[in-house]
């Protein structure tokens, strides 16, 4: 058992109203989930302020309070701790408790707009398949070796991630990938957290709702690279535009690649077909079952952070060919009669776009490509017209659907990204709010070689409407309809 006095090291207090003497069971910044002798942080957050359920938590059983504001009535018997910032604090009172797990494995974060979830689970299977003992911590599933732990966010609490931590160093893992998200960063998730190196994969129109300004969203991402330490390395995306600027403030090792700009990790697309794409490294060819120009990033960079972390190259290169896509980035089959389905993750404008430009260049003459695009509800609304109208630029038809709408109306959603369709497209855009019936229509439609993307959901297996998840899995029901309708 600790005491608060023994977690609190490395915090700034500005009061203490008790003692911190106290020994805590656990940390907990949700009142919820208080139990006996837990210690709650008080957060001002979004949508409430923590504040509020200081007593609710003692009524569940708390015994010491961390709080940016002491309450009126203070209760006999409590410990209220008083700091300037509860976030802050909160993270160092995590990394504390399970006693810094961060500095017992070699931790590699990933940032950026796209791309984290398929480099840091190529990089997980990578290592897996070499025999090395590895941790995942991804959008779709955290993972302790061989062992799944599902996951419900990107970037876990600074709580749940270094309990995490702990875990996968008991199970002996060396390494850990991990994606840092925006909001992990902006929200002190990652506070205090050692990382042995850090990468940047590139940075486009994204979370615009939260960060309000382009700007303040590549601040925050920079800032993952200002706090790494010295002794870790940093490698950016030469092709970025903001790809030097990550580095600019940086103590960290600088390490560049890309495949365009002068860079230490160079590559070239030699071919990008549906059987794969073969790149040649700094000289050397390696072949992928990946397809698509964004995935020689993707593959780029887990070889240069596979180069930093081992020693054997070529050995990384031929297990680097067996690797298979990831789960609902850019998953695809063929019908029994030739139609292609896809079905991907991209949910912003860039990666829509990246997706839509993989298969411009690797069809091959007359097929007909039918995209499937929607736009979550209470996620930034400024990308949906840009969704739509990059959707009508590149596919022959377009079909306007629901993402997860969440608590807004599905069809006012829609009306929004129709602002983005100009009228020479109107022809080939249609509207169908039911996702099961918009792709039941491409399905019907689609001919004998043509190509189907499904985008946005990707790996999910729910429809999420008015705070109910419902089951809805893209690649289950293209598959489902696309037989169904086998010409
Ligand atoms: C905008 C955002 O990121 N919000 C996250 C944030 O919420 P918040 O602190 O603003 O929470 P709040 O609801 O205002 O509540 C304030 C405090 O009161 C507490 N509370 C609240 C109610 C109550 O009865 N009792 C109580 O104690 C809450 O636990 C919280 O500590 O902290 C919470 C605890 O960690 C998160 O659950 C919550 O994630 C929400 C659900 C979310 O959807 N986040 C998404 C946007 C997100 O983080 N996404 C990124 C990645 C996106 C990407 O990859 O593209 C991610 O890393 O997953
Ligand atoms: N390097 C890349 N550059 C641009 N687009 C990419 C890249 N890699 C993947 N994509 C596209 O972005 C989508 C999401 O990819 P991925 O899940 O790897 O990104 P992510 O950064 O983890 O996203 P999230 O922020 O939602 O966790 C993919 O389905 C694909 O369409
Ligand atoms: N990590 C992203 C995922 C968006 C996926 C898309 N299907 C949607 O629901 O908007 C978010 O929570 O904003
Ligand atoms: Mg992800």
């Amino acid at each position: 058992m600790k005491s608060v006095r023994d977690i609190l090291y490395g915090s700034s207090i500005k009061e203490v109203v008790g003692t911190t003497a106290t020994e805590i069971n656990q940390i907990v910044f949700d009142s919820r989930e208080v139990k006996d002798n837990d210690l709650f942080v008080a957060i001002k957050g979004a949508v409430v302020d923590g504040h509020n359920f200081i007593n609710k938590a003692i009524e569940k059983g708390a015994t010491s309070i961390i709080c940016e504001e002491k309450p009126s009535d203070i209760k006999n018997g409590i410990n209220y701790i008083v700091v300037d910032d509860a976030h802050k604090t909160l993270s160092v009172l995590a990394n504390n408790f399970y006693d810094q797990p961060s500095k017992k494995i070699k931790l590699i974060g990933i940032t950026g707009t796209n791309g984290k979830t398929t480099t840091t689970t190529l990089l997980y299977s990578l290592f897996m398949k070499m025999g090395i003992p590895v941790g995942l911590i991804s959008t779709v599933v955290n993972k302790i070796n061989d062992t799944s732990i599902p996951t419900e966010r990107t970037t876990p609490d600074a709580v749940s991630l270094n309990k995490l931590l702990a875990e996968m160093v008991d199970a002996g893992c060396e390494y850990c990938f991990m994606e840092v998200s925006s909001h992990a960063i902006h929200q002190n998730r990652v506070g205090n957290i050692y990382f042995s190196g850090g990468a940047f994969t590139n940075i486009t129109h994204e979370h615009l709702d939260y960060h309000n300004t382009f700007k303040e969203y590549i601040n925050v991402k920079k800032k993952f690279f200002d706090d790494l330490p010295a002794s870790a390395f940093a490698i950016t995306n030469a092709d970025d535009k903001n790809g030097d600027v990550m580095l600019q403030n940086t103590k960290a090792r600088q390490v560049t690649y890309g495949l365009k700009s002068v860079a230490e990790y160079k590559a070239k697309v030699v071919e990008n077909n549906f059987s794969g794409l073969v790149l040649s490294i700094n000289g050397t060819e390696l072949y992928t079952q990946l397809i698509g120009d964004f995935n020689a990033y993707n593959l780029l960079l887990v070889y240069a952070i596979a180069d930093q972390l081992l020693e054997d190259q070529l050995e990384v290169m031929r297990v680097m060919s067996e690797l298979k896509s990831v789960e609902g980035r850019f998953e695809y089959f063929k019908s029994e009669t030739g139609v292609i389905g896809i079905v991907d993750y991209a949910h912003t404008p860039d990666a829509l776009e990246n997706v839509l430009k993989t298969i411009k260049n690797i069809r091959t003459g007359n097929e007909t490509v039918f995209s499937l695009v929607g736009c979550g509800g209470d996620r930034d609304r400024t990308k949906r017209p840009t969704m739509a109208a990059i959707g009508c630029e590149w596919s022959d038809k377009l079909i306007l659907t629901s993402d997860n709408p969440r608590t807004e109306d599905p069809e006012a959603i829609i009306e929004e990204m129709m602002t983005g369709v100009g009228g020479e497209h109107f022809k080939k855009t249609i509207s169908i709010t039911n996702r099961k019936e918009a792709i039941k229509t491409a399905c019907s439609m689609a001919e004998p070689g043509d190509i189907i993307l499904i985008a946005g959901k990707g790996h999910e297996t729910y429809q999420e409407i008015n705070g109910v998840k419902h089951d809805f899995d893209d690649l289950e029901i293209l598959k489902e309809l696309l037989i169904k309708f086998e010409k």
